[in-house]
């Protein structure tokens, strides 16, 4: 089931200082864009020299060992040290153990990256009797690394323009499944759930998937912007972000729209901020949280009370949370436990899981499991794949929303707040 990597596998990586100006994305690669992007800064990749693939629920297990092996074995030259730079590998897993998706970790053949007026670029290859098992870069590997000159950068395409329709369940069903999620609330199966739904669209197979990225980065500065394997998106959720055996993650449960206008806008955060149900729904989702990462850190702070963080489609209430990591834990230890938190299954999780393979008609794919970029340290920032769509090779799209339901949530009201979470997708899209 899993491509474990042979412990011959050896990946040498050399990072080298660089001057960039202009978008990193210039660099991607249009049809299969690699990246993770904050504000105009992080990391794009080109090429693959290494690929893991990972399936069921030892996904994350697995993962982590294989990426242990590579990064041990692994020759890495880098004088920036900096988030990003050596050798990373871009990830994206599977929400649910039963996916039909795959989970993958990927080094990209060359990373351009950004931070803190510093630029770089790094050229992985396999070398040693490893070479023949790496991935599509195998071409490459080998043939000895090219210069630190910046990769050919092209212009970003134009935007697709699609419409988002929706899939397997109607908005009316969506409702009405809702309505029998509160019904099992109330019943006593689960505290909390959360239920998706799904939309689709299509776009040009050749389009610029770039463009689309941008576009979610240029609307939503304070998300991450990411694009790994076909899965695009801005999420505003860190799962977590390691550095240097410190890691932060910032918990989102509890939304409502934005107001038309600047009262309206304060009162509507003002009425999250004190709503008990959203209170309750984010303490929930924090306690998740707070439970899964306390065998793996030394210390761990939360804020006493949840702030609103203003995007520009909705508010949420969030929750910082700052850790100090144990010895040996890495990004990915960190991720295997806290997926799936109960902002995106619910709680208690194995009850919620159950109850949303039983309610919601689709795979929800890689739509919140977690997304991200690890290094040879352990290091990386991990997110919730929210507000994101896969994208296939024939130009066929699919995103997913989801809301957090609780014993007095209103189904029409989370309908709406489906509606909002798809914004970042559907005007991208316009
Ligand atoms: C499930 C989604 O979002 C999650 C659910 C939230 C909620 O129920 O209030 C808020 C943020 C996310 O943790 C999504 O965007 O699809």
């Amino acid at each position: 089931m899993t491509s474990t990597p042979s412990p011959a596998v050896r990946v040498r990586a050399v990072t080298t200082v660089v001057s960039v100006d202009g978008p990193l994305l210039r660099f991607a690669d249009p049809a299969h864009p690699l990246a993770a992007l904050r504000r105009g800064d992080g990391i794009v990749g080109i090429g693959e020299v290494w690929r893991g693939e990972f399936r069921g629920a030892s996904r994350f297990a697995d993962a982590a060992l294989a990426w242990r092996a590579i990064a041990a074995a692994a020759d890495v030259v880098d004088p920036v040290h900096r988030a990003g730079s050596g050798l990373v590998a871009f990830g994206s897993f599977a929400f649910a153990d039963a996916s039909a998706s795959s989970s993958v970790l990927v080094v990209p053949e060359t990373i351009v990256g950004r931070r803190d007026g510093v630029a770089w670029v790094t050229r992985a290859s396999v070398v040693g009797d490893g070479a023949d098992a790496a991935t599509s870069g195998g071409a490459a590997a080998g043939a000895g690394h090219k210069g630190a000159e910046l990769p050919p950068a092209t212009e970003i395409g134009e935007r697709p323009r699609a419409t988002l329709a929706a899939a397997t369940l109607s908005r009316d069903d969506f409702v009405a499944t809702v309505g029998r999620a509160v019904e099992r609330i109330r019943a006593g199966d689960v505290e909390k759930v959360v239920i998706a739904r799904d939309a689709t669209a299509s776009i040009p197979a050749d389009a610029d998937r770039r463009a689309i990225v941008t576009e979610l980065a240029e609307a939503y500065p304070d998300t991450l912007a990411f694009a790994v394997d076909g899965l695009i998106g801005a999420s505003p959720e860190t799962l977590v972000s390691v550095h240097a055996r410190e890691a932060s993650a910032r918990v989102l449960a509890g939304s409502t729209a934005r107001g038309a206008d600047a009262a309206e806008d304060a009162a509507a955060a003002t009425r999250l901020a004190t709503s008990q149900k959203d209170l309750d729904e984010h303490e929930f989702a924090v306690q998740s949280v707070l439970r899964a990462l306390r065998p793996h850190v030394t210390a761990v702070t939360a804020s006493e009370a949840p702030f609103t963080l203003k995007l520009p489609n909705l508010w949420h209430l969030a929750t910082d949370v700052e850790l100090e990591l144990a010895e040996d834990s890495s990004g990915l230890d960190l991720v295997a436990a806290l997926h799936p938190t109960a902002a995106v299954a619910g709680s208690p999780t194995d009850a919620a899981l159950a109850l949303i393979a039983e309610l919601e008609p689709f795979d929800r794919g890689r739509y919140a499991g977690p997304v991200g970029w690890i290094d040879q340290d352990g290091d990386g920032e991990w997110v919730i794949a929210l507000r994101c769509a896969r994208i296939d090779d024939d130009g066929m799209l699919v995103a997913h929303a989801g809301a957090g339901i609780v014993i007095d949530s209103d189904p029409v009201a989370e309908l709406a707040e489906t509606r909002m979470k798809f914004r970042p997708i559907a005007d991208a899209l316009r």
